[in-house]
């Protein structure tokens, strides 16, 4: 997508509408409407305990919602189960990292195209098909700023570098979505630079729905944000709108109401 404004108008990649889950008497998400355009950077934000990653796990399917609908490129995707939903191109960046730490960097990508083909996971069963797909691993590897490191293992690498081979891993899937949880927690200024300017070049390219607590990034990225607080979305727009709403600035950066 190079147009940013043809985004604005184009048929949303992901429609939640009604969305709620509860634990017990605790309601986690609470009547949820919000949707992800083509080429879009959508943030989520909102304090600690909000309902972020619930909603994130009712996206993917790891948690069935017990109301409301989730489209997905036009398509009801509301009882489908986690693994349908990866195929259809929901791909995900999990808050705690979910590689194989004794795998090298260009494995982990391998075994995600292998998994997108449906994979047996055999690397050496046809060597033609192995070849290709070990180019697109390195490309992807490439894509993400870790070209020099597809034959490090995952344990050796650093913090910042495992974040950017979870997204090439996601990548390799070649998502119509991808959903980013916290992808810059633990990081220190310099990754969190590194990883923004990573995202800001696949801007575009994918639809992005990003849970951050990283002002600065999502500032810098977001095209709208939605703020939820105790599982409610209490408010969607721009970033200069989001910066200035007087209950966003109340609810979620501490500050008073203006009397
Ligand atoms: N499996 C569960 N069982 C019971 N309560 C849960 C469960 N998962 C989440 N919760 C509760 O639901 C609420 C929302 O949690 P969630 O993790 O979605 O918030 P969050 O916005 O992602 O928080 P954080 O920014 O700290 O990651 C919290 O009060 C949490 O304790």
């Amino acid at each position: 997508m190079t147009d940013p404004d043809a985004a604005v108008t184009a048929a949303p990649v992901l429609a939640i509408t009604g969305l709620r889950k509860a634990f017990g008497a605790l309601v986690a998400t609470d009547d949820v409407t919000l949707d992800v355009r083509p080429g879009e950077l959508h943030a989520l934000i909102g304090p600690n305990g909000a309902g972020k990653s619930t909603l994130i796990t009712q996206i993917c399917g790891e948690l069935a919602a017990d109301a409301g609908r989730i489209r997905f490129d036009g398509r009801d995707i509301t009882t489908l189960p986690a693994h349908a939903r990866a195929r259809l191109g929901l791909g995900r960046s999990f808050q705690l990292t979910q590689l194989c730490p004794d795998f090298s960097a260009l494995e982990n990508v391998l075994l995600s195209i292998e998994a997108r083909h449906g994979g047996s996971f055999d690397m050496l069963s046809n060597p033609r098909r192995n070849g290709a797909n070990r180019q697109a691993a390195r490309d992807w590897l490439d894509r993400v700023g870790l070209a020099d490191r597809e034959d490090r293992r995952v344990a050796t690498l650093g913090h910042g570098e495992r974040r950017q081979l979870e997204i090439a891993v996601a990548l390799a899937r070649q998502p119509r979505l991808l959903l980013l949880d916290e992808p810059m927690a633990g990081m220190g200024p310099e990754e969190s630079a590194a990883l923004t300017r990573l995202l800001g070049s696949l801007k575009r390219h994918y639809a992005i729905l990003l849970v951050e607590h990283d002002m600065d990034a999502v500032f810098a990225l977001a095209d709208r944000v939605s703020v939820l607080v105790y599982g409610r979305i209490i408010f969607t727009g721009t970033v200069d709108a989001v910066r200035d709403h007087p209950d966003v600035r109340a609810a979620y950066l501490g500050e008073e109401p203006a009397c």
